[in-house]
């Protein structure tokens, strides 16, 4: 610039332009021009420190930051992991490694040496490494393997299982193998170890991945469960391998990262690989210590990666210590993951052709495990169903999952459910308020559940002759054509061997064979539980099994998966892997193994449970304007029976509201059982029928009752031990004569001699006092009975002359002797030639026995002991009992009461629940039933104020 302004001041230009005038202004420009340049260079020179000042702050901000980052790295992802403390360290959460740290870098930051991590992608595609090493970097990489093994152990505490491979030194190299928690057990032929993990992941595949979840890792926890990544690593390969083991171990690396298996070698490349072999079959194995391989923390600086720091003893000792005390985070799909609980959303489902609903989920879906009964609209059919479970697999859980899922999606009149519990199961015992339940039955003995499958057969008969009669197909038809809404029926028997225990004339066969074959039609589906699928004493197998197209089966026995027929190779390989409570296999058409479906059922907790039957049951209640809540016949196989639970009486009450007349009578009792009548199609009133509920017969509708008329013999003998019984089905009978009897239209004339301060003494007399209210006669002392007896025998005679109509408006007179044995003065006495000979008493009593009914003159007699009737009667005056009632008691006891052994079978296996016998003289077969037993004076008289109450009512 200087030189330019030199130049141009020159004489030689000075005096070429002066004429021109111009110098002055060129010179003023220039000296302009160079003022601003300066400027402009000042500036500059200021900018660029400025700049200089804060790129050194960002500097120093980057070194400060990195070594914060190095300092405060994750014990997990700290490259030295013998500077941890890990003795603190929780052991409770599992990091899934996507990259996993191999080693380290130097960083030298003001002086100070900094360890960075070293990554590799790990679990996060399909990245299998390997170490290159020769003979002298055999040690180094050896202590990098175990650093990788102590990592993955830290980092997935319960989710890792290790096997270790070192054929040459049969595990030498991997003296901790005996800590792990987790690891393959290996055999001898490393081959066979090899193909155990190849079935592994072919498992794995099958079990839990499909189109949309690719690869293990993706499966939601819930349904992976205690599924584990496996590591399989080999120490100083290819020693002690040949040509198949190493072929083997390359299709593990190509195809195990997917499900969740993944190879880490040591290659030793001094040694030569067995003839034919070739690394080339690895196909993803990659050098681990190549540097494409690592994502370095700084990629502009150029470091040195250095191997891990090999780990001691006592770090490996206090990491596996704390992997071995690791508990498992329960991972439990949760029922409201898979089912809608809001109760505005409840019973929008169809049962027009089928039910289904999601019991849990299968792979990256929790809710694409669904089980159905019906024809699918692609007219699949899937009648019923089996489930094989050993205890504690959760089939319990799963019947609730089922249930409540079932519940929740149909309404009350889309579905009703029958829920059966084995022998000694109480699992349903929720379910009697639940809208759906139309009979619950818990300790179901062999002969309930039988009798719940008649009921239902005869549902079901009754459906089909319907739709045959109206023209229609089967429900679907008829269902889609009329609109109305008969529901489908879903029958659960829990162990259902029970139906076939005991079961001499096989009619427990017989009767799943009918609703097998035929339920469907009806909309009546079947699920049958128990611990295997096949049960012994079943009949009719192949054609039973025929038609349960859905097979589920849950965590079970080896033995038992292998002796399994229900299941192909496939479904039994799944079935091998269900290793823990609520994984499931399912196959919905039948024999085909190509249909298997695997995963886990949603966990159902009994508060959830209980809590969705009390809304589902007030919905319902709403929705119908009902004032109580529903309850569903509940038959309890280890209880007695209460008279307050009787169904039959409760609708006798609620049907008509004062005592009914003749016509009513006839009515109620001509009424079908299943409908709440007493299904008695000979009740004719000149015949003054008197009907008397005395327990619960073993099936559904059936309650045991006797009907006393005006025909010959109609008297009651009850005969046996048991007290309870005894005097709880005499003290019920007497409550119930003024439900049969207007007042004025019977008299009882009772005998008491029950022992004075025993706990039998005083019922009947509280039973009196409570209920009735007609003209009584209760005598504790035989003389008072005795003169009763006078006056009964004239009244007999009375009646002899009278016309049938007179007969008519007499009242009936019951003669009742409770604990009669101790009623000596009734007894036999020996005549004058030896023979017995009854005595005044005695006399008019077989008498009344043979000619007082057709005149409407009972007796009821109750003995303890068989010895005691034969005092007072002979075996001609026996039976003269039309009615009788037998406890449990000796084979020749049996006989001679009631003609045949049954009675010495009653109580074969316990002594609760009590049984009893009813013999009717006009009937081949006597009938088992429970009877009304006396539990306690409250107890009694709870029932006694119920049936006084129901009394009031018609008398208001
Ligand atoms: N789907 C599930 N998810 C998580 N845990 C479950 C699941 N199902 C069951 N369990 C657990 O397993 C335990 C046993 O379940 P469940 O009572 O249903 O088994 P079970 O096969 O009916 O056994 P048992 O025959 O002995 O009654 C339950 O207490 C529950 O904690």
């Amino acid at each position: 610039m200087n030189k330019l302004i030199k130049n141009l001041t020159s004489s030689k230009i000075k005096h070429t332009v002066e004429q021109a005038d111009l110098y002055p202004k060129i010179e003023s420009s220039i000296r302009e021009h160079a003022k601003v340049q300066d400027d402009l260079l000042k500036r500059a020179e200021c900018v660029f420190a400025e700049e200089v000042a804060s790129q050194q702050k960002q500097l120093e901000a980057a070194k400060a930051t990195i070594k914060q980052a190095v300092t405060s790295l994750s014990p997990i992802d700290t490259p030295d992991l013998t500077s941890q403390n890990w003795l603190d360290f929780p052991f409770n959460t599992q990091y899934i490694p996507n990259e996993l740290v191999i080693g380290y870098q130097e960083l030298v930051i003001d002086g100070e040496t900094l360890k960075m991590p070293v990554t590799v992608p790990f679990m996060s595609g399909d990245d299998t490494y390997y170490y290159p090493v020769q003979a002298d970097s055999l040690e180094w990489t050896q202590a990098a393997l175990h650093n990788i093994i102590m990592r993955l152990s830290v980092m997935l505490p319960y989710g890792a299982l290790f096997c270790l491979l070192d054929p040459a030194k049969m595990g030498e190299n991997f003296p901790y193998i005996k800590q792990l928690p987790f690891k393959r057990p290996l055999s001898n032929d490393i081959s066979r170890t090899l193909e155990e993990v190849l079935d592994d992941i072919k498992r794995i595949k099958q079990n839990y991945l499909d189109n949309r979840t690719r690869r293990l890792i993706d499966v939601d926890v819930e349904i992976r469960g205690n599924e584990k990544f496996e590591f399989i690593v080999a120490s100083n390969f290819p020693k002690g391998y040949d040509r198949r083991s190493i072929e083997l171990l390359a299709q593990i690396a190509n195809t195990g990262s997917v499900a969740g298996k993944y190879v880490i070698l040591q290659h030793n490349q001094d040694i030569e690989l067995p003839n034919g072999a070739s690394m080339e079959w690895f196909e993803s194995l990659k050098n681990i210590r190549a540097s494409e391989n690592h994502i370095p923390a700084i990629p502009s600086l150029d470091m040195y990666m250095l191997a891990s720091e090999s780990i001691c003893d006592e770090t490996i000792n206090t990491i596996l210590d704390g992997v071995a005390k690791a508990k498992p985070k329960e991972n439990k799909l949760e029922f409201t993951d898979v089912t809608d609980t809001d109760p505005n959303h409840w019973w929008q489902g169809n049962t027009d052709h089928e039910i289904r609903v999601a019991i849990g989920g299968t792979g990256a879906k929790k809710d694409d495990l669904e089980l159905w009964f019906g024809e699918s609209n692609g007219r699949q059919i899937c009648a019923h169903g089996m489930l094989g479970a050993m205890t504690g697999a959760g089939k319990s859980n799963l019947y609730h999952a089922f249930i409540m899922g079932l519940a929740c999606r149909y309404s009350p009149d889309e579905l009703e459910l029958y829920l059966i519990d084995g022998k000694q199961g109480v699992e349903f015992k929720c379910y009697p308020t639940l809208p759906h339940a139309k009979v619950v039955s818990l300790n179901t003995s062999p002969d309930l559940s039988r009798s719940v499958l008649s009921e239902l057969v005869e549902e079901m008969i009754r459906r089909n002759e319907l739709f045959k009669r109206e023209g229609y197909e089967n429900l679907r038809d008829y269902r889609r054509r009329t609109g109305q809404k008969l529901p489908r029926v879903l029958l659960v028997v829990d162990e259902y061997q029970t139906l076939f225990e005991d079961d001499r004339d096989g009619s427990g066969s017989d009767l799943m064979e009918k609703l097998a074959t035929q339920g469907r039609s009806a909309g009546i589906h079947m699920l049958v539980g128990s611990q295997r699928f096949g049960a012994s004493g079943m009949q009719n197998q192949q054609s039973i099994f025929g038609n349960i197209h859905l097979r589920i089966g849950m965590q079970m026995s080896e033995a038992d998966v292998t002796a399994l027929q229900e299941f192909g190779p496939n479904g039994k390989r799944l079935l091998r892997a269900c290793k823990e409570a609520g994984q499931v296999v399912m196959n919905d058409s039948a024999a085909n193994d190509d249909k298997n479906r695997a995963g886990r059922v949603t966990y159902l907790s009994d508060e959830l449970r209980v809590d969705l039957i009390k809304q589902l049951a007030e919905k319902w209640q709403q929705q119908q304007g009902f004032a109580n809540l529903h309850h569903s016949i509940l038959l309890d196989g280890s209880g007695q029976p209460h008279l307050s639970e009787n169904p039959q009486l409760e609708k006798l009450f609620s049907t008509y509201s004062a005592q009914p007349t003749q016509d009513d009578w006839v009515e109620f009792a001509n009424k079908p059982e299943h409908e709440q009548g007493l299904g008695e199609k000979e009740w004719y009133p000149v015949e003054k029928p008197a009907n008397f509920w005395l327990g619960r017969e073993m099936n559904i509708h059936g309650q045991a009752s006797i009907v006393m008329r005006r025909r010959s013999n109609e008297h009651l003998l009850f005969v046996g031990e048991a007290n309870e019984a005894r005097s709880g089905m005499l003290s019920y009978w007497l409550g119930q004569l003024p439900i049969n009897h207007a007042q004025n239209d019977y008299q009882l004339y009772l005998l008491e001699r029950a022992i004075k301060g025993s706990p039998w003494h005083g019922i009947m007399s509280r039973t009196i006092e409570t209920c009735c209210h007609s003209e009584v006669h209760y005598r504790e002392s035989v003389s008072e009975f005795a003169s009763d007896l006078g006056n009964i025998k004239a009244e007999f005679e009375r009646r002899q002359s009278m016309d049938e109509e007179q007969m008519l408006a007499q009242p009936t007179i019951y003669i009742v002797v409770n604990e009669a044995q101790r009623a000596t003065e009734l007894q036999q006495q020996s005549g004058r030639y030896g023979v017995k000979e009854h005595g005044d008493l005695g006399a008019i009593i077989s008498v009344l026995l043979e000619q007082g009914a057709e005149y409407g003159i009972h007796i009821v007699m109750s003995f303890d002991n068989v010895r005691a009737v034969t005092k007072v009667f002979d075996r001609r005056d026996i039976d003269l009992f039309k009615h009788k009632i037998v406890l449990q008691m000796s084979e020749d006891d049996s006989f001679s009461v009631i003609k045949s052994r049954h009675a010495a079978l009653l109580q074969q296996t316990t002594r609760v629940p009590v049984y009893a016998l009813y013999a009717n003289a006009s009937q081949n077969y006597p009938v088992k039933f429970k009877p009304y037993c006396y539990r306690d004076v409250e107890d009694h008289m709870n029932e006694l104020n119920l049936l006084n109450n129901y009394l009031k009512s018609w008398s208001n």
